[in-house]
This record gives structure tokens, sequence and C-alpha cells, in this order.
């Protein structure tokens, strides 16, 4: 089974300052374990700006982007160098892929990526993962761990994700704050209601809280990924996860998952504009898997080129659907709401009858 282990710093920081070493040594552990019963693991490890700011002796510095890079660009090195020096101890060998969310957009880098990662799997080294934080910026990044790990998930066509934390799972409410709260053993729709549950983080330490993994869930299980959010302390969790044990949270697969091209849409770019579709056009698009074409198109925004991902809303406001749009915004703006014949005499030109073809839409549940 390929398998990607996701550590937050949570988990190797242990909610300390510093890096938790002799955690780290049970974490490996674990994974030279299930490596050698034949299983693939890709570890997408934080912890950069946790092991730089040790290494630096916690110096106060701004929170700002440049700041943060600074310690990622130092921690970084360190960081590999030890998962290396524990991952030698069992006789593995790890191999370092820094990435960004240009890397994964982008549709040849996003194969290049999958042939390094294959090429690394297939000669049993274990792929160690991280945004590339020193030149990520605002514009380019994933921008949390949790969101990277879906997209490396399929990427690696894995069969399992582990968010693994410093909570039990998913509450009913942040457990720091609310004692009351209960785990959710078993999550079958994300929905508006569970993201309102999931808050950000607070410890200072982490990036995006239970908010990210569940973005991240929601990818990975619609490319047919079971994900389970789970505690990165708790006894033997990797082994006994890969092993079927019901631990944390889990979020099954989704049973008939997207094709390819349609897990690489959802799992792309951010959507940058907006088409509003009328009733006949949602019509079309949910009951009869149609392509849309510009007369269900009521209204566009956002600023968008050929190409690019944008949200589909229905009538009522609604995201229905993420497509790939074959007109820009500014194209869009000219012929939204005509016929397809009508489309040449609008423009002067024409490319093609459809807006969004089927086979570049992602209809959302
Ligand atoms: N509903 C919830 N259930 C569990 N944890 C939650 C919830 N909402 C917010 N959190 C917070 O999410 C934190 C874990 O995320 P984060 O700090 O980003 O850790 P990591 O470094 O592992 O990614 C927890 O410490 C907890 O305070
Ligand atoms: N790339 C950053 C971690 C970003 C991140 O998502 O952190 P976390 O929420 O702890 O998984 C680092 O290495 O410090």
């Amino acid at each position: 089974m390929i398998v990607v282990v996701k550590l937050g710093t949570s988990v190797l920081t242990a909610g300390a300052q510093h890096l938790d070493r002799a955690h780290m040594v049970e974490l490996v552990r674990q994974c030279a374990l299930l490596q050698k019963a034949g299983h693939k693991l890709i570890v997408v490890t934080s912890g950069a700006v946790a092991a730089g700011r040790e290494l630096l002796g916690f110096p106060d510095l701004p929170a700002d982007l440049p700041h943060k890079q600074m310690l990622a660009a130092i921690g970084q090195g360190q960081l590999v160098h030890l998962w290396q020096h524990l991952f030698g101890l069992y006789g593995l060998n790890v191999g370092q892929m820094l990435l960004t969310r240009a890397d994964l957009e982008d549709r040849e880098r996003f194969l290049n990526a999958r042939d390094t990662l294959g090429t690394l799997l297939s000669h049993g080294v274990i792929p160690l993962i991280n945004e590339n934080d020193a030149v990520a910026t605002n514009e380019i990044k994933v921008g949390d761990n949790d969101n990277l790990s879906a997209r490396v998930a399929i990427l690696a066509k894995a069969e399992l994700l582990m968010l693994l934390t410093d909570q039990p799972g998913l509450f009913t409410a942040d457990p720091r704050a609310n004692p009351d709260a209960e785990l959710i053993q078993e999550v079958k729709t994300i929905d508006a209601t569970l993201h309102r549950l999931a808050g950000g983080s607070v410890s200072g330490l982490g990036t995006g809280g239970m908010a990210t993994k569940l973005q991240a869930a929601d990818v990975a299980r619609r490319a047919g990924i079971t994900v389970v959010i789970a505690s990165g302390q708790g006894p033997d969790v990797i082994r006994r996860l890969v092993q079927g044990e019901r631990v944390g949270t889990r979020f099954s697969a989704i049973d008939d998952p997207l094709e390819n091209r349609k897990q690489w849409i959802l799992a792309g770019p951010p959507p940058v504009g907006q088409l509003q579709l009328d009733a006949g056009a949602v019509n079309a698009l949910l009951s009869k898997g149609a392509s849309l074409l510009p007369k269900g198109v009521k209204a566009v925004s956002g600023q968008f080129e050929r190409g690019d991902a944008v949200k589909l809303l229905g009538p009522d406001g609604n995201t229905l659907a993420v497509g790939l749009c074959r007109y820009s915004a500014a194209e869009m703006a000219a012929i939204l709401g005509i016929h397809s014949d009508a489309i040449a005499m609008a423009l002067g030109y024409d490319r093609g009858p459809v807006v969004i073809h089927r086979d570049d839409l992602v209809l959302l549940d």
C-alpha cells in the first residue's frame, strides 16, 4: 500500500519549542517496519520553521513572511539531515522534494514531480516532502502541509493519507477551548456544518489547524484516498492505521473516484473567477452530464484567462462545480447568454461551442 504520513509541527515538537528527537526516532521506527513489510511510505514533514527557530536560539522576530522564509531556509537542511540520520539507522535512504503550488498547478511540472516521486518509491527510498518555503510567496504557495499532503497523495496515487497532529482527531469543537467536545470517529460527508466545527491553529506552532485538515481530506477522498486525522503521539499509530485499526477520525474514500484529469483540476489552481448559471444550465450539468454552453451563463466575475479554473454558481449562489474555462473573463462577458453559433460573430473568432467541456468540469456534492 502507498501511504502518505503527514507530520505536523505539533507532532514533531510535541508542543515544545524544539524538535522532539526521541519521538522522531519512534516515528521512524514505525515507518521502517512498514517499509520492510512491503508498504511504500511518503513522509510530508513540517518543522523547518521550528528547526530554524531552534538553531537561532529562539530570537524575537516579526511573524511576517520574509522572516518565516528565513527560518525555514535555515531549518530545512537541519530537518532533513535529522530525518536522514534517523532513517539511516534502519538502513533506509530518504529523498527530499520541496514543492510549491506552482509545481502542482502546471500540468507538465505536476507530471515531472509524479515521475520523481514514483522513481523514489520504486527504489525503496522514503520521499521527504515539505513546501519550498524559502521561495514560496503568497501567490505560489500551497500555504499549509495538510493541503500539500493531499496533493502529494494524489500525485503518488496513495491509498491512505494520515494527517498526524496533536489531537486524537477531529472533535465537535476545538478541545483546547471546549473540554466537552467529542471525537468524531467517522465522517461520511464534508459539509458546511463540519467546516464550522473545524477551527484554526491556536498553538502558535502549526498552520491552519483542523480547517486545513478538512480541506485536505475533502480533496483526497474525492480522489479515492482514505484519510485519517489522528494523534501522532498515539502508540504505534502509523502501524495501526496501515493495518486498518480504527484510530482517530476516518474519512472514507469516495467510491467512484474522479479520473486523473479531474483530480488535478480539484487539487490544482484555486478558481480565479465565477460564472453564474441559469436553471437550465444547472439541470443540463447535473442531470445530463452535459458541457457548459455560453447560453446558460448569466453573469461572469473575476479576472481569468483562457484555461483558468472558475467556480460555477447556481441561481441560489451555491457553488456547484469547478471547471477550466475555454474563454477568458473578457471573452465570457461578450458571449454570455448567446447561442454557441453566435460566438464567432460576437468575438470575431471562435474557440469552440462549449465554454467548459464536461471533461474539464468537476461537480461538487
Ligand atoms: N474541531 C477541532 N477538533 C480538533 N482540533 C481542533 C478543532 N478545531 C481546531 N483545532 C485545533 O487544531 C490544532 C491542530 O492543528 P495545527 O495546530 O495546525 O497542528 P499541526 O502542526 O499538526 O498541523 C489543535 O491543536 C486544535 O487546537
Ligand atoms: N512548511 C512549514 C510548515 C507548514 C505547516 O503546514 O505546518 P503544520 O500545520 O505544522 O503542518 C515548516 O516546515 O515549518
